[in-house]
Order: structure tokens, then C-alpha cells, then sequence
């Protein structure tokens, strides 16, 4: 294309962006119009406030989008069912009063074909056109990049914008990647809402990336269904949530809840530490059958029959009758509660016999004022007593012998010595629980009644979960779909999985596919390889990833004065663009931040075990050795704080490398573009 033609194009382009400006200033005003004449048009009272409610969201949706780009796609067919259409692709639909939309979701069908047509495989489309925006406001357009499919021109990775976006300093939370998803990444966020998905992703493959814009994307599909069911996205801690909490608006969805997997229970917080040995038998899965037969220790067979005066007779029940109800139900696999409420009503429908045997017939209210007549209770109160979680636990750990009848062939002595409390509290009131004990009552409590469940789980860092941890999941998408996201070798819990398959299993879903991701986008491939010869020190298997970035630096060096080398070395990132992170081991934060006081809000310093999900634009890790003797799994730690980098490493340490074969000493290395 000459140049000319490339002037009336960009023209062109300007005038449809004007228009498309103005649409968008049209479906403002005018859902504000329907908010002030709802209340008047809608029927009763009750429908028109809920109306206006949700026509005052939708203005507060659209008044309150980011100036972003109103577009970053076009494609033009020539071809099969979209033939001599053209469409330009977004994150919202924009529309004009009449008239085919002006811009289509992202998340609409023919869209897809954005992220996946290719020149062998074009579904009709010729032209591929990706847009530029300027970062800064007003936004303004830049330019534009055309793949002309129909004759065998595919980019792929090499997109010059794909490059920008990627390459760009990261300051602040983290973003949507909507304008340049790649094809494999699109089969995820796309995959159906039944099926239940475990993408095993290296570092900076976009797994997180990939389960924000699943959730988008099931939310767009199937609306109404997840609007009742509700979507949860359940991530390692709340900085991480922090950092992705906008990207899920930025797309227009508001209503997903974002959770720790702590923030799932609702158990009071935590009062007291585990012992390592205690934390470990607690969230080993073999707890959860131990618990299990603790509640189930609380039923009594009936020894007993009931005798019930109604008016001029005496119904009743026999023992035999009684303990043939009970047996029945316990073996039907009910929630504890639900069981408690079964037997009610069989000992009800007993009697309700008995009485129709005289010749009556007895309505609702008869059942119900008999279901909670003293006899009935006491019967059910003796047999299938109400239970709370904290008591039952309590039960446990405060008791050698209780805690024996309940896990004897499942723990061994010394783990039911690790369990049990030195000092048991007065009552199950005053006990002080510890953060594995919450996962533990949310087990009780789920084993008593189920918890309310979600329509589609994504779950983060899902490496990290234990298994009794995973039951917390499990037993919260019972009737839903799971998408597992994490990565083996940046497991650092003492628990770390070291198979999807047994972690599935244990989320509920054995049967999920697992897919791997290895194209990676955050971090440089002379970081990546560096941080990748850790990978044969690690105890899990994992696909090797390949970065999709040629840029980047990489500089290890030794030094005498650990804190001096690191002062210097951020001042001299200061005068490049974006974030910078110092990581060190904890016991090293606050000497650290002290020498960095002043440094200003561009630098912080964190300590290596809260840096896991997050990226900074150049990364200075202090003394990888502390980092690495800090806890049992420090290698796995390392390998996660050296992949953070987006653009810069910097390794700065004092020793040689300690036992483990890694390259610390190795000479000053630089690379650059
Ligand atoms: N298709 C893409 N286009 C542009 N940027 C992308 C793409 N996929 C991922 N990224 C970017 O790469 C970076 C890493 O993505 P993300 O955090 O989702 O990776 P991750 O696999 O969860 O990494 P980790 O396991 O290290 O936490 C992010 O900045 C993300 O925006």
C-alpha cells in the first residue's frame, strides 16, 4: 500500500472511530432516559423499582468505563456465512439507534475467528486488522497492522502490537489482554461451561490471564444461568486478588466474587499456629474420613419405640420399627442434617399409618405440629442429635480417646499425638482455632449440611491447595464446572501437588482435561532460561516454557556489601520506566526498605513469599541462598521469585552458590538486545 492510500485509510479509520464515539454518547443518554421514564411505564410498584434499578446500573456501567479503546479489531470476510461483512470487535457491543451494531462483543461467536483464523484455516475471513491506541487520555488511534490471510500472510507471535502490548512497563494492576488472546489461550477462555479444565502453565503463560476471561466469557454465554449459580474466582492471597480485582470489571463484569480460600469460610479467624506435624495430618486427606466417622460416632441406634397421644388415641412406634427406619437412612449417604430431617419424617409417616388405619385422614398441619411434637424431638435429639462443627472437632482434639475411636486405622499414634491439644479449652466455646482447623470445620459443616455452591469456579495457584482444601472447592461446585489454573513447579506449600490427576481428584473433577500452556509472555527468554535451570532441581515434572520475548536483561552479580550493591542497583532502574521490586527472604525486608526509603512509589520491597502471581518491570532479588534456606520447598520459592521480571533481572548476592548446582557465582553476565 502506498503511503497515500495508507493516509485515506487511517482517514477512514478516524471517521468510523467519530462514529463510533457517538454511539457511545447515544446509548448513554439514552439509558439515562429510561431510568427517568422506567418508573412511569413499568406496571407495579415492585417491577418498576427493580427496572429502574438495573437501568441504573447499566448507566452506572456505562458512565463509569474506562476511556479505553472503543475497538482493537476488524475482520473482513470474503467468504462462506459472514461473506463481504465487516466487523469491528470490542470489549462491549456499541450500537447506533438503528442498524446493525457498530462494534460486536469480543465474546460473541463470529469473534472467535479473531483470535484464530490462520491462512491455512481462515473460516472465510481475508483480512486480520489489529488497531493501535495511544496509552495516554484522550485516546487517540496510532495505526493499525494488517494480516492478509487470503494470501498467506500470518504474524503470530511477531505482531508488532502483540510485541508492544507485551513489552510495555507494567505500573499498577494488572490488565486485559482481550485485543491480542492467542489460539490456544482462546480455547480455554471458550471451552464450554459443563466441561471443567486444569491448564498446567509455566510462568507468565497467561494461565491467570487465561481464567479472568473464561469467567468473562462464561458470564457473556450463559448469563442467566450464572446470574442465579454465581461465578467465584478463588486466588493465593489478598495481594494477588488486589492485583487482578480489575480486570473482570475492566470487562464489564461486575458480579463474580473474588475469595481467598480462606475468605470461603466462615468460621471465626484464627486464634492460634499449628505445630508443622499437626498443620500436616490436617490437611492430609485422610483427616476428612476421620471427621467423617466423628459425626457419624454421634448417632445412637434407637433403643426405644414412641408412644404419641393424639385425642382419643395412642399411636405408636416399636423399637424394631424405629432402628429399621435408622438403619435405612444411614446407609442413603445423606448430609448429617438432612438425615436428622429424613428420620422425622419417617417416624411421622409411621404414625400418619396408624392413624389412617383409624379411619382418618390427617392434612399438613397434623404432620407438621407431630413432626415437632416432645416425643418425635426427644426420639430424634437421642438418636440424631443436632451437632455444631466446633463441638465435634473439639470432641476430637480434646480428647486421646475419642480421637483414637475415630481415626484408629486411619492415623497412626504418633499423627493423633500431633492432633491433640496440649491444654484442652473449658468448652469447645473457648477454643482457639488455627487456620488448618477452619478448613476442617468448613469440613464438618459440609459433611452436616451442604454449603451453597457456584456455577463456575476458577481456581488460581491450585498447586498450592491440600487436599483437604480442595475439599472446600469440591464441595462448593458439587453442580458446577472448575477451572483449575496453576503450575507444579512454582509449588511452595508443604502440601504442593505433584500431579494434576490426584489434585483433581481431590477438587472433584478426576475426570477435567489438563492442557498445557508454554508460550511465555512475561518474562524474557534470557530470564526464563536462566530461572529454568532450577527445573531439574525441582521435585515435579513440568512442559519447559518458551518466551515469546527476545528483549530483556539479565545480570548476576556477587558482591561484599549486600545492601550497598542492592541501593545501587535501583537507583540505577530508576531511570528506566516501570515497577520495581526488590525480593529478598523476610527476615531481610525491613533493612532493606529502610536503605530504600526515598526511592519513591515505583519501588517496593517484598519479601519472596508474597510475590507469587504478581510482575514488576525489573525484578533485583537480594541473596537467593536466604531465599532458598528460608523454608522446605525454598527452591520451588526461587524458581517463582526469578520468573516476576518483565523486562529486567537482577541477581545480587554474597557467597558462592550453596550445594545446589545454580549459577550464582557465575561471572557478571549481561544480555541485552
Ligand atoms: N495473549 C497475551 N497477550 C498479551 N499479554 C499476555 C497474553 N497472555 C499473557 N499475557 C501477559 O503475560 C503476563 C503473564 O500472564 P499471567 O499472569 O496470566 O501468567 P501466569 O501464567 O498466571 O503466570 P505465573 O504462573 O507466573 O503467575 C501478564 O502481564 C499478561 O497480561
Amino acid at each position: 500500500m502506498t503511503r497515500l492510500q495508507d493516509m485515506a485509510t487511517l482517514a477512514e479509520e478516524h471517521d468510523y472511530m467519530a462514529r463510533v464515539r457517538a454511539a457511545q454518547d447515544w446509548m448513554l443518554d439514552h439509558a439515562r432516559m429510561r431510568v427517568a421514564t422506567g418508573a412511569q411505564v413499568a406496571g407495579d410498584r415492585y417491577t418498576a423499582e427493580t427496572l429502574g434499578r438495573m437501568l441504573k446500573s447499566h448507566v452506572k456501567e456505562l458512565a463509569e468505563e474506562p476511556e479505553g479503546a472503543p475497538y482493537f479489531g476488524r475482520l473482513t470476510f470474503t467468504e462462506g456465512e459472514h461473506r463481504d461483512q465487516r466487523y469491528y470487535i470490542g470489549r462491549r457491543r456499541i450500537t447506533e439507534e438503528q442498524g446493525p451494531p457498530l462494534v460486536i462483543d469480543w465474546r460473541a461467536p463470529v469473534s472467535s475467528l479473531f483470535y484464530r483464523a490462520s491462512a491455512t484455516d481462515r473460516h472465510g475471513v481475508a483480512v486480520r486488522r489489529r488497531y493501535g491506541w495511544s496509552n495516554r487520555s484522550p485516546i487517540r488511534l496510532t495505526g493499525f497492522e494488517d494480516e492478509h490471510l487470503d494470501r498467506g500472510e500470518e504474524l503470530g507471535t511477531t505482531s508488532r502490537l502483540l510485541a508492544e502490548e507485551i513489552e510495555r512497563p507494567r505500573v499498577g494492576p494488572m490488565r486485559d489482554i482481550v485485543a491480542t488472546i492467542q489460539p490456544e489461550q482462546d480455547e480455554l477462555v471458550r471451552a464450554d461451561l459443563d466441561q471443567s479444565l486444569c491448564v498446567q502453565g509455566g510462568p507468565g503463560t497467561g494461565k491467570t490471564a487465561v481464567g479472568l476471561h473464561r469467567a468473562a466469557y462464561l458470564l457473556y454465554a450463559h448469563r442467566r444461568q450464572l446470574k442465579r449459580t454465581g461465578v467465584l474466582v478463588v486466588g493465593p492471597n489478598p495481594t494477588f486478588l488486589e492485583y487482578i480485582a480489575a480486570v473482570l470489571p475492566a470487562l464489564g463484569e461486575v458480579d463474580v466474587q473474588q475469595r481467598t480460600l480462606d475468605g470461603l469460610l466462615t468460621s471465626a479467624e484464627p486464634r492460634a499456629t499449628d505445630a508443622d506435624q499437626a498443620a500436616l495430618v490436617k490437611h492430609d486427606v485422610r483427616t476428612a474420613a476421620v471427621l467423617r466417622r466423628a459425626l457419624v460416632g454421634r448417632l445412637r441406634e434407637p433403643t426405644d419405640g414412641i408412644v404419641l397421644t393424639d385425642g382419643s388415641y395412642r399411636l405408636r412406634v416399636t423399637a424394631t420399627a424405629l432402628a429399621r427406619e435408622f438403619a435405612r437412612i444411614t446407609t442413603e449417604d445423606l448430609p448429617y442434617a438432612l438425615g436428622r430431617e429424613r428420620l422425622r419424617t419417617r417416624i411421622v409417616a409411621l404414625l400418619q399409618r396408624q392413624l389412617e388405619y383409624h379411619g382418618e385422614s390427617p392434612n399438613r398441619k397434623w404432620l407438621d405440629k407431630t413432626g415437632r411434637s416432645q416425643p418425635v424431638t426427644a426420639i430424634l435429639d437421642r438418636c440424631w442429635p443436632r451437632v455444631r462443627p466446633e463441638e465435634v472437632l473439639a470432641g476430637l482434639l480434646g480428647d486421646a480417646d475419642a480421637l483414637k475411636l475415630a481415626a484408629d486405622g486411619i492415623l497412626s499414634d504418633a499423627e493423633q499425638q500431633a492432633l491433640l491439644w496440649a491444654r484442652p479449652p473449658r468448652s469447645w466455646k473457648s477454643a482457639r482455632w488455627t487456620a488448618a482447623d477452619r478448613v476442617l470445620l468448613d469440613e464438618i459443616a459440609g459433611a452436616i449440611e451442604h454449603p451453597a455452591g457456584f456455577g463456575h469456579i476458577v481456581v488460581d495457584e491450585a498447586q498450592d491447595l491440600s487436599p483437604m482444601q480442595c475439599r472446600v472447592l469440591a464441595r462448593r461446585s458439587r453442580h458446577g464446572s472448575v477451572t483449575v489454573l496453576g503450575d507444579l513447579a512454582q509449588g511452595t506449600s508443604a502440601w504442593a501437588a505433584a500431579d494434576w490427576r490426584v489434585q483433581l481428584g481431590h477438587l472433584g473433577k478426576p475426570d477435567a482435561t489438563v492442557t498445557a500452556l508454554t508460550l511465555g509472555f512475561r518474562v524474557p527468554a534470557v530470564v526464563l532460561a536462566y530461572a529454568n535451570r532450577l527445573l531439574p532441581h525441582l521435585k515435579v515434572t513440568v512442559p519447559v516454557v518458551r518466551s515469546v520475548r527476545g528483549d530483556g536483561l539479565l545480570d548476576v552479580r556477587r558482591t561484599s556489601d549486600l545492601t550497598a550493591a542492592v541501593v545501587e542497583r535501583v537507583r540505577a532502574a530508576l531511570e528506566l520506566a516501570g515497577s520495581i521490586a526488590v525480593i529478598c527472604s523476610a527476615e531481610r525486608v525491613n533493612s532493606l526498605a529502610t536503605a530504600l526509603d526515598g526511592c519513591g512509589e515505583r519501588v517496593s520491597v517484598r519479601p519472596a513469599t508474597e510475590v507469587k502471581g504478581l510482575e514488576f518491570d525489573h525484578v533485583v532479588v537480594a541473596e537467593p541462598d536466604e531465599i532458598v534456606a528460608a523454608e522446605p520447598r525454598g527452591i520451588h520459592r526461587l524458581y517463582v521469585v526469578l520468573t516476576r521480571a518483565v523486562s529486567r533481572l537482577e541477581v545480587v548476592h554474597t557467597g558462592e552458590s550453596g550445594g545446589w548446582d545454580l549459577p550464582f557465582h557465575a561471572a557478571h553476565h549481561v544480555a541485552r538486545r
